[in-house]
């Protein structure tokens, strides 16, 4: 696993953002083979996102050839309601780079064979191949996407029941705790542990015991965050008050490990970190 701790969130946002950028950049994606990548919804990745606009309208990437699918999915909210993750993606990504409409992928909170189309979710990510980059975030209690506590670590796409905390802490998209839907469509553990790659932002405080577990603790159905433990490539780009719970010798070994890294850069052609004069 690779850690990248960073000084404050803006910097997670805007190292995310260059990674992201970079991997597009390198894979030259056409319409016959395009780069596929997945993405969250909350508050951590917004910031990300703007920065990933920014950089399309400087003419630094273009989404044309990338295929997108979302983690998961409200049950029950249509794609039109403003708390929907379709909705979001739309108004902080998808609206404003130049991406085909038909190249979005969200699961659909509204159906009606939940089955089927979890099933059709997990067969059209393996027809493109499978996910070249999935970008995700943190619950609080380590939950990745909306793989709570209890998740099956080897888990496809399903739904699932919200717990209490994680509802109470999506209430603050809502206006109040009731409006939070109690169920989820969501990739699973095991769909996370497919893709090529996998980057995990967190920041804050209250990602703290999510991280260290993540980091420091063993691999657990609690803490599903920890299944990346099992990746051979994932990445935890997080801020130093979301590190603020890992011990001072294992922060200091990973900082120590990036410092090393600004001498050497990564070969997404070959999928190697070599030093820079060996490029
Ligand atoms: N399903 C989403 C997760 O994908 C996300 O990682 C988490 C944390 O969100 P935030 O970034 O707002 O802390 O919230 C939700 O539960």
């Amino acid at each position: 696993m690779r850690v990248i701790p960073l000084f404050n969130a803006d910097d997670v946002a805007h190292w995310s953002a260059k990674y992201i950028v970079d991997a597009i950049n390198k894979f030259q994606p056409t319409a016959e083979k395009p780069f596929v990548l997945g993405l969250p919804t909350g508050g951590t990745p917004v910031q990300t996102y703007k920065y990933l606009i920014e950089y399309y309208k400087q003419g630094k990437v273009s989404f044309k050839h990338v295929v997108t699918f979302n983690m998961d999915e409200y049950l029950g909210l249509p794609a039109e309601h403003p708390q929907s993750y379709s909705y979001f993606m739309h108004d902080n990504l998808f609206n404003h780079i130049d991406i085909q409409p038909e190249n979005v992928n969200i699961l659909n909170g509204m159906t009606k064979d939940i089955v089927k189309t979890c099933q059709e979710y997990e067969d059209k990510i393996k027809s493109y191949g499978g996910i070249d980059l999935f970008l995700g975030g943190v619950g609080i209690d380590g939950h990745i996407a909306f793989n709570e506590p209890g998740s099956s670590l080897s888990s496809k796409t399903r739904v699932k029941t919200l717990t209490e905390e994680t509802r109470i802490a999506n209430s603050r998209f809502f206006s109040n705790l009731d409006e939070v839907p109690k169920f989820a469509l969501t990739v699973g553990v095991g769909t996370l542990l497919e893709a090529k790659r996998v980057m995990i932002l967190a920041t804050g405080a209250n990602k703290a015991q999510a991280i260290k577990q993540a980091v420091e603790g063993s691999v657990s159905h609690m803490w599903t965050i920890t299944a990346l433990q099992m990746h051979k490539h994932a990445m935890i780009v997080c801020d130093e008050e979301a590190c603020g719970d890992l011990t001072l010798k294992t922060f200091k070994y990973f900082r120590e490990l990036e410092h090393v890294k600004a001498d050497v850069a990564y070969d997404f052609s070959r999928d190697l970190t070599v030093f820079a004069e060996y490029l």
